[in-house]
């Protein structure tokens, strides 16, 4: 592994002119993206030429490079979005559209203790280590050491080193030691239903739950588990849906293609304990 050059502060620069050891995103003039590590003497080789790392040391984000051939590059670090899309993966990743709304439905906060599982490929650890801050912590689990290797490449690779908040365990979440509680808890795990009790069990009064499951069976499973369990609100669900639009010129309309589903969303808080959950007649809107 490259490791980036880092910031006291704020782990990897992620901003000011390029230097060594920076990731950098190019754009070709078709809009594909290749991804770089810079290296002072190392050149990048694309299918239309070589570029020297050299040119873009010292130059600011957002310069134009040529490369041999004379084709333009976008110069770019990428963002964390950017970066999720592209990981490498074993496990299917958590889209952007959707890590935005678990941090927000889910009310990450800085400081937060956040407990998730699985980490499958780390996208979704990314968001939460950056919605905690420093102050706060991220505890995953995954059951498959495969998807743990991945999940770990991925963090250390986007933060430039192992967070120090960030602890991942190669296990099932249904192991986990309930005296170590959680602000809130994420699931995105086939049969999130089967952990509950430990769920319920590590949260805080008045912490947040948030579930991510595929399919409709699954979501109807884990609500009906919810409202058995009897120490929650009334589940929230829905779905996001993000339409890209092509706008030039006057031709201005949705885009042909879009990502229709990826998976639902729920959120649901604990309650104290002994109190009995109060029906809810009418659902506030997620918008
Ligand atoms: C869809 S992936 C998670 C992807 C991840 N949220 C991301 O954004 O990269 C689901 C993961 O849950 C893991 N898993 C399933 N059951 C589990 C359990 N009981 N405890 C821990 N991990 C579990 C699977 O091995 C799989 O890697």
């Amino acid at each position: 592994m490259q490791s980036e050059q880092l910031d006291e502060e704020r782990g990897p620069v992620r901003s000011g002119p390029f230097r060594p050891g920076d990731r950098v995103q190019l754009t070709d003039p078709k809009g594909r993206h290749f991804s770089l590590v810079l290296e002072r003497g190392q050149s990048y080789h694309t299918h239309r030429g070589a570029i020297d790392h050299d040119k873009l040391i010292g130059a600011p984000e957002g310069s134009v490079v040529l490369s041999a051939a004379n084709t333009p590059y976008l110069a770019l670090r990428p963002l964390l979005p950017d970066y999720v899309l592209a990981m490498p993966r074993g496990a299917q990743v958590i889209y952007p559209k959707d890590a935005a709304q678990i941090v927000m439905w889910g009310d990450v906060f800085p400081g937060a203790r956040v407990l998730e599982a699985g980490a499958g490929s780390g996208a979704l650890t990314c968001s939460l280590l950056r919605a905690v801050g420093p102050t706060g912590h991220v505890r995953s689990y995954e059951i498959r050491a495969d998807h743990a290797e991945h999940a770990v490449t991925n963090v250390e690779r986007f933060y430039g080193e192992r967070p120090e908040n960030w602890d991942l365990r190669v296990g099932d979440l249904a192991d986990h030691d309930t005296g170590e509680t959680a602000d809130r808890i994420v699931l995105d795990m086939l049969a999130p239903w089967e952990v509950l009790p430990v769920v319920r069990d590590t949260l805080v009064p008045g912490g947040v739950l948030v579930g991510y499951v595929a399919t409709t069976t699954q979501l109807s499973t884990l609500t009906e588990a919810l409202r058995e369990q009897a120490c929650w609100t009334e589940p929230q669900v829905w779905e996001s849906m993000v339409r890209p639009w092509h706008a030039v010129g006057l031709a201005v309309r949705p885009e042909h293609r879009m990502i229709a589903h990826t998976a639902f969303l729920l959120t649901a808080r604990r309650l104290a304990d002994g109190v009995t959950p109060p029906r809810v007649q009418r659902r506030p809107s997620r918008g």
